[in-house]
């Protein structure tokens, strides 16, 4: 009951300092429709300014709808104030960011997180969200430490380390029909509802307020909640809708107010507040220090600032190398956040998000980026990055570009692993970061990224294997539990050689050249397309592994791409246009847009019909059949007024293609870039080339990278 009482008068405080921006959100509402939130940050925060020479993280995703919370509609604070005056009037505690009125050790209401939810959506300035996270996190650290893991994973929308390969996204269909049963409305109802607004959380929300209740529901706690959610999403089969409809509906009928609404949103796997993984760090960061000054009787309301950003930089650098929060938290609330360094690091078993590459144009693009260093030139396969994880247990586990746990798809690999150690070597455990291509053991060749991808992605079975893999390895990152990362390249290669061997046909290095001049790298490049390879990766001999960066120190030389913009794009389908003569009745054309993981945002990129087969007509239209949505989604960024990006139809984001194009310019129809151009970039004569099956639609070419793509090209 005090507890109650507590929130009551929290809350109400809360409301007090926020009606002015909550009057604004109604009159915000009015004026922007769904299909064209103009958002305009008008605070440009240290994160905004770093992302430029930051890489986007690969992420997992490949359910039809994306897991990461994102925001689609910030509102337009009316007055204007800079970076500096609101960390100013942060310090001196002017803006109201408290959240929380936590009890002690007593379980943590889900009404109170979806409050820090509402909180959060209604606010624009990322600083200022990171604040309330972080004095949330903080009065959840003093009362019960335990559930921050569990409140962080609800807050990101996932359901536990990418690797897990856990993870929500349920359909409209399923939702719609929990909504009905739990609030008594008729489908037809939620369905106009639908149509109108694009926000089911809303209407569920809505549709629960209307209810008048006999008895008050027991309120939901927020571990029952995330149990409730693992449930869902581990449960497979015949009967797994009408369990997963019924858990819905018990939770739906203990909901009030905006529990509804990010209830829902969560089941979609979009709960589109606007929190993504870089801001968790931050609060995570500044929210442990507080706590460890509180804990040692000194004043956290003075932290000095460089402390502040040594513990992020140290948050964010270890969540790179362990991607996984609840490692973290218990290494920084064990030896301090100050020495997370030092305690923690990468460590067979858990995927480190890989290092990345940057896009080169010429051959003497790559002598001027390098000039007077020492570089090699390496092989670039064609077929799906595996980071190879060896476990001091003998286990064998193999990651993804995106940090998902693919071991169930390379038994073969794992059955031959121990033959690739060389013999008399010690190798108790390593981390391997490799490409695994598509191998004709008859030919003894290399085959086309097309053939890896009809393999099975789970489930596989030794005996049932049609599609032979080799492993190229290119870098060795732990061995026997020691880091290697921080290491120069020629120094981690070497090492690499000295303890594996190869087995031509099923594991080999990268070919590689150490190379000086124009002429020679120009006939290594020819060469390694005559081998099957798509072109070169250039990497600076004195370069560390940088973990998730897409780093300049690693460059592609792709041949293909040579006359054009230097590489491909991946971009997601959100729409499709009826097919005329021989494509009637399939899809004859897309609409396509990328994610921004700023904004949490689609913003369209192009419309395309060119390189399509017949076969992929056909197998595309029955892929995307079943992800048609009535409108588009709230957060998908397009010019309503243009035929030429209003589809006949639209989708879930959920395909990822792969597109090559002569050359990107400046388009008043299209959203990819707008922000910073005014129009939008858009890609000239577009061709299809294929599916990114290994891609989900957040791990789409980001419009920072087609920013710079563009960028690249006007100067050249
Ligand atoms: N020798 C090599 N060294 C490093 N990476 C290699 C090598 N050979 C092949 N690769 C692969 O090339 C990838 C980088 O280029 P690619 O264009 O294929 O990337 P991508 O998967 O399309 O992602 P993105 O375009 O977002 O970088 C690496 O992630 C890796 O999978
Ligand atoms: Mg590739
Ligand atoms: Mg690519």
């Amino acid at each position: 009951m005090a507890k109650q009482q507590t929130l009551a008068r929290f809350f109400t405080s809360m409301k007090k300092n926020t009606s002015k921006s909550v009057k604004e959100t109604d009159d915000q509402k009015k004026s922007d429709t769904p299909k064209s939130p103009e958002k305009k940050k008008i605070i440009k925060d240290e994160e905004d300014q770093q992302k430029q020479q930051k890489s986007v993280v690969g992420k997992r995703s490949r359910s039809s709808s994306p897991s990461r919370s994102s925001s689609p509609k910030k509102l337009k604070p009316s007055v204007q104030i800079s970076d500096e005056d609101l960390k100013k009037e942060l310090a001196a505690d002017k803006i109201d960011t408290k959240v929380a009125g936590l009890e002690k050790s007593k379980p943590i209401l889900y009404s109170l997180l979806c409050k820090t939810f509402d909180k959060i959506e209604q606010e624009s300035s990322r600083l200022k969200i990171i604040e309330i996270v972080s004095e949330f996190f903080f009065e959840v650290l003093q009362n019960s430490p335990e559930s921050l893991v569990t409140i962080i994973y609800l807050s990101i929308n996932k359901l536990g380390p990418d690797y897990d390969n856990l993870e929500l996204g349920l359909g409209e269909t399923l939702l719609i029909k929990s909504i009905c049963e739990s609030t008594g409305r008729s489908t037809a109802t939620i369905k106009a509802n639908y149509k109108e607004t694009g926000d089911l959380g809303s209407i569920a929300q809505t549709s629960r307020s209307r209810q008048s209740l006999m008895f008050k529901p027991k309120p939901l706690t927020i571990e029952t909640v995330f149990k409730n959610l693992k449930e869902i999403a581990e449960s497979t089969g015949s009967a797994s809708q009408s369990k997963k409809i019924g858990i819905i509906v018990r939770m739906l009928s203990s909901c009030n107010g905006v529990e509804a609404k990010f209830l829902i949103r969560s089941l979609e796997g979009k709960l589109r507040i606007g929190l993504a993984d870089k801001s968790i760090l931050l609060a995570l960061a500044k929210s442990l220090l507080s706590f460890e000054y509180q804990k040692q009787g000194k004043n956290y309301n003075k932290i000095d600032p460089s402390l502040i950003s040594d513990a992020e930089l140290q948050i964010k650098d270890t969540f790179n190398q362990v991607s996984n929060y609840e490692v973290i938290i218990k290494a920084a609330m064990e030896h301090g956040v100050l020495n997370l360094k030092d305690n923690v690091s990468l460590q067979p078993g858990i995927p480190l998000k890989p290092m990345l590459a940057k896009p080169t144009k010429a051959i003497t693009e790559i002598l001027d980026k390098f000039s007077n260093t020492n570089f090699t030139c390496e092989y670039k396969y064609d077929g799906e990055r595996a980071q190879i994880h060896l476990l001091s247990d003998g286990k064998v586990k193999i990651y993804s570009r995106n940090s998902e746990d693919m071991t169930e798809r390379y038994p073969d690999l794992i059955q031959a692993l121990s033959n690739f150690i060389k013999p008399g070597k010690s190798v108790k455990s390593l981390i391997l970061d490799s490409e695994a291509v598509a191998w004709d053991r008859v030919d003894k060749k290399i085959l086309p990224f097309q053939v890896l991808t009809t393999r099975k992605r789970k489930d596989v079975k030794l005996e049932d294997i049609k599609v032979q893999i080799c492993v190229f390895a290119f870098d060795l990152l732990c061995l026997n539990d020691e880091p290697l990362i921080h290491k120069p390249f020629n120094e981690r290669r070497a090492i690499m050689m000295d303890h594996l061997q190869i087995t031509p046909g099923q594991f080999q290095f990268a070919t590689y050249k150490n190379l000086e001049n124009i002429e020679e790298i120009q006939q290594f490049l020819d060469q390694s397309i005559k081998d099957s390879c798509e072109g070169l990766m250039i990497k600076l001999m004195s370069s560390t592994y940088e973990p998730s960066q897409r780093s300049s120190n690693w460059l592609k030389l792709k041949k293909d791409y040579l006359q054009d913009i230097g590489d491909s794009i991946d971009l997601v389908c959100l729409g499709g246009y009826h097919g005329k003569g021989k494509r009637t009745g399939k899809y004859g054309g897309f609409l396509l847009g990328c994610y921004n993981p700023d904004s949490g945002e689609y913003e369209t990129t192009c419309k395309i019909g060119t390189g399509f087969s017949d076969e992929d007509f056909a197998s595309l239209s029955e892929k995307l059949v079943g992800t048609v949505i009535s409108q588009p989604k709230t957060y998908y960024r397009y010019d309503k007024d243009n035929s030429k990006s209003s589809p006949d139809v639209w989708f879930e984001p959920n395909l990822v293609f792969e597109i090559r194009t002569a050359d990107l310019s400046l388009s008043p129809v299209y959203k990819t870039g707008a922000d910073k151009y005014g129009k939008g970039i858009s890609l000239r004569f577009p061709r299809f080339i294929r599916l990114r099956d290994d891609k989900g639609p957040e791990d789409s070419t980001s419009p920072d990278q087609i920013i710079e793509l563009y960028e690249s090209q006007v100067n050249i």
